[in-house]
């Protein structure tokens, strides 16, 4: 099993990425067209904000779940007892974000929203017929002016030595929606599990843009595209000192899509967000 790197301008990218994603559920692009240099400034104002700014003001509405996650209140992945040892931010457009951060990160948001969209029709092709015929509707389109689709900020800090032990960054879990679009970290540690049971590095050069499949993907997909196992490892040596940044981006259908006979996105969600804790 290999998590293949596409070059996003490749003629034959749509069908090399999607090969990648129904055999590994992760697909990895370079040359795409979100702009690294706004990826950068992300970090390190969003950094700024973990490290300085007024997070208790934005604390998260438990109803909206938009705003500040804080490590205490941060969740625990499925079937797992221990906290991950993290911080983020929940940016909907509709949602709270301090003033100073707001235009980068719903610039990011469009073009990230967009090009998804793009991904999603390269699925759509590449989708044998009798797998396509469950779509209740074409793929991108299930995503269409979507309040639901969020954009997550993530900081894992520095270790410091007190962390809870058996305690990661991010333990093993499945993603809820229906595809992440993921810009390489500041840092490495994002691993995906194998058929095989082991665990493999996903390719995250900077500058890579890491696409994953989520449950909602392989709901409607009745498992063609497999929502795989993926975490973050705890740093070793000079990078425990060095905080790690990450963007990962949930797409997720409006409320009323149906993803198959027994669920639709909203009946989804619910479902998950009660196994997670937070709801
Ligand atoms: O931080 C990362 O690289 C991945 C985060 C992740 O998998 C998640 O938040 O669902
Ligand atoms: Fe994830």
């Amino acid at each position: 099993m290999q998590v293949q790197v596409v070059d996003y301008r490749a003629e034959d990218a749509a069908k090399k990425f999607v090969e990648s994603l129904r055999h590994t559920g992760f697909g990895v692009l370079t040359n795409h067209p979100i702009q690294q240099a706004l990826v950068e400034k992300i970090y390190r104002d969003w950094y700024e904000f973990f490290c300085h700014g007024d997070t208790q003001a934005f604390a998260f509405d438990p109803e909206k779940q938009d705003g500040y996650f804080a490590p205490e209140i941060s969740e625990t992945a499925k079937g797992h007892s221990k906290k991950d040892i993290k911080e983020y931010y929940h940016v909907y457009p509709w949602g709270r974000i301090p003033a100073q951060l707001k235009n980068d990160i719903l610039r990011y948001y469009d073009m990230a929203s967009e090009l998804a969209s793009e991904l999603l029709d390269w699925v759509e092709q590449y989708s044998p017929a009798e797998v396509a015929k469950h779509y209740a509707e074409p793929l991108s389109n299930m995503i269409k002016d979507t309040p639901n689709t969020l954009l997550r900020i993530l900081h894992y800090p520095p270790f410091t030595g007190s962390e809870e032990p058996g305690a990661i960054r991010a333990a093993a879990h499945e993603d809820i929606n229906l595809l992440t679009i993921l810009p390489a970290a500041n840092e490495p540690g994002l691993q995906v599990q194998a058929k095989d049971g082991a665990w493999l590095d996903v390719p995250s050069d900077f500058g890579h843009l890491i696409v994953n499949i989520g449950d909602m993907l392989q709901e409607a997909s009745q498992g063609y595209f497999p929502s795989t196992s993926h975490r973050v490892i705890n740093p070793t040596g000079e990078s425990s000192n060095k905080s790690r940044i990450s963007l990962p981006l949930f797409l997720h259908p409006r409320s009323e899509v149906v993803l198959s006979e027994k669920h639709t996105q909203a009946s989804y969600l619910l479902e998950r967000l009660k196994e997670l804790g937070v709801k």
